[in-house]
């Protein structure tokens, strides 16, 4: 989840500062900032919409100026979107203020699949800028990848994670790990955090009620119920647990996925916009869910109380009313009874069939050319957010049956930092998870928000057909090379195939691939992939 900040929505406002962007006073204080311009944003209260940062092309007369630190003089992350991995014990043990002051940097928490070899951590995080180029060492894009945060996963400007938040523990296999003894140490305090978080998991699927009230979409005057079965999932912005059904209706609703949002402790207290952001997030995720409609698509079937559908400003105008307290907030959703994609393709260790990977691309291509078509782009697609609708055992087995072609086998999901967009509108807000991040986000240039999501589609094939991310070290990559930030090797286009090299059955599927890992003005749109002979070769076999 992740919101659109309503604070700044005034047109007039002529900059945005680096505490509009979640900066600390310190850097803003920093008087080695330089400025930049940035055209104006957009400015558009309808709810549902991100519209702080977001930028149309057709809006461009006053510039904005943002004030970016400069990479040689800055000594902590320059960016909002970078965060410190603290564990909980360490954040615990500090004082009340020093927690404070680290908040805007824990934006995440998620557990990294490379070793920090990857990155340069002896400088605070900053990336080793003496690995670029030449030709590039200088130019005001370096100056933006050297801006980039070299932590593990960038989210958004939009809004920061409730919290350190427990993740779930899934990866890739990675090439940049080596039997050490740092390695082994570190595994040790990764087992010991796992099961910190399986506690944590655990304490907040017991503490809560078994029982969930909620109402359908299409009729939100009967209270349906339904009881807690287990936990699913959890993201940095909501738990998600199956619930079945207490009423005796449609067994289309019988069992559900309910994404719980995770407020944070303080939220109430803070002085600052969090609130305003998560409140924009959540009406925007969900204005956007509720008009999908497509197999391919997770579904939203209710919500647990109706001001969230109802209202554009339900949190604040509780809090206003005099409310002590905020009330939870359930997404009532389809269910995908298979876990998502990362996690099954770590389960099998990469070995998904071919056609079973080209079938599940297919779907996952039909789900964005739907999305597209509608005007809504993802910004958040990755292995992670593709559930499957059935195990991967069963989909094999359904394979020369009828229902393999009348039933869709995975469901888009997490649209929490979806958009919707007028034709021709840029983007401004730099999000995404870190490995799926196209290189102009990276560069902090306006961006065409269907070519970073074809991007994200080429970096999710090239890990389905490879068994790796692109933009991890290679296999073969000497410590130099390994050392290199991840945003260096996007920026420069470094990607290059390692298993599959020989395949030339795959070579539709490396087509893809060739043309969406790209330069965006060569990127292939979503309407090209769809007619790659590729996604064709399937999409003629549907029956859905
Ligand atoms: N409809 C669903 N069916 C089955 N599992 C689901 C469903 N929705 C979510 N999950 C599981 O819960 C996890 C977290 O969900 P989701 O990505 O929507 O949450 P989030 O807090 O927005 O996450 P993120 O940290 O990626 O922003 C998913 O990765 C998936 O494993």
């Amino acid at each position: 989840m992740n919101s659109g900040n309503d604070k700044n929505n005034n047109p007039k406002t002529p900059k945005l500062t680096q505490e509009e962007f979640g900066l600390p006073p310190n850097l803003f204080q920093n008087p080695n900032v330089r400025n930049i311009e940035s055209p104006k944003g957009k400015y558009d209260n309808e709810p549902g919409r991100v519209t702080q940062r977001e930028t149309s092309t057709s809006n461009t007369r006053t510039p904005l100026t943002v004030n970016i630190p400069t990479f040689e003089t800055i000594n902590s992350l320059p960016t909002p979107m970078a965060y410190t991995p603290l564990s909980p014990n360490v954040l615990s043990s500090m004082s009340p203020t020093l927690q404070m002051q680290q908040q805007p940097f824990q934006q995440l928490n998620v557990r990294k699949r490379r070793n920090n070899n990857s990155i340069n951590i002896n400088n605070g995080g900053i990336p080793n800028f003496k690995a670029f180029p030449n030709e590039i060492r200088n130019s005001r894009e370096l100056n933006q990848v050297k801006n980039f945060p070299s932590s593990n996963r960038i989210v958004s400007e939009l809004i920061p994670p409730p919290s350190l938040s427990p993740q779930r523990i899934v990866s890739l296999p990675t090439v940049t790990e080596e039997e050490n003894v740092a390695n082994a140490k570190k595994d040790k305090q990764s087992k010991f955090e796992e099961k910190e978080e399986e506690i944590v998991e655990e304490s907040e699927f017991n503490s809560e009620d078994s029982i969930l009230s909620g109402f359908l979409l299409d009729d939100m005057t009967q209270v349906k119920q339904w009881k807690k079965v287990k936990l699913i999932g959890t993201g940095n912005f909501s738990f998600v647990t199956l619930y079945e059904s207490l009423d005796d209706f449609d067994k289309y609703y019988h069992q559900v996925a309910v994404k719980k949002i995770k407020y944070a402790d303080n939220l109430m207290n803070t002085n600052d916009d969090t609130l305003s952001r998560l409140e924009s997030s959540l009406t925007r995720e969900l204005s956007v869910l509720k008009t999908l409609k497509h197999p391919c698509v997770v579904k939203l079937y209710g919500i647990n109380d109706p001001i969230f559908i109802e209202k554009e400003r339900p949190l604040t105008n509780l809090l206003q009313n005099g409310h002590k307290t905020l009330p939870s907030c359930e997404f009532i959703m389809s269910y995908c009874n298979g876990g998502d994609l990362l996690k099954e393709l770590t389960e099998c260790q990469g070995n998904l069939p071919h056609w079973l990977v080209q079938r599940l691309y297919c779907e996952l291509v039909l789900a964005v050319k739907y999305l597209h078509e509608n005007h809504i782009i993802h910004r958040d697609l990755k292995l992670e957010n593709v559930f499957l609708k059935y195990t991967l055992d069963e989909i094999i087995g359904m394979k020369d049956t009828p229902i393999y072609e009348e039933q869709n086998m995975i469901e888009l999901g997490d649209f929490g930092l979806c958009k919707r967009i007028e034709p021709g509108e840029l983007c401004t807000a730099r999000c995404g998870s870190e490995d799926y991040v196209s290189p102009e986000i990276l560069m902090g240039v306006p961006y065409d928000g269907h070519l970073t999501d074809t991007w994200a589609l080429g970096v999710v094939l090239y890990a389905l057909l490879e068994d790796r991310l692109p933009f991890d070290p290679l296999p073969n990559a000497n410590q130099r090379q390994r050392n290199r930030p991840v945003a260096y090797r996007i920026a420069t286009f470094d990607w290059r195939w390692c298993k599959t090299i020989k395949e030339v059955d795959l070579e539709t599927a490396k087509h893809i691939v060739k043309n969406t890992l790209t330069r965006k003005n060569q990127r292939w749109t979503i309407q090209q992939m769809y007619k790659s002979p590729y996604i064709q070769e399937v999409v003629s076999s549907l029956k859905f």
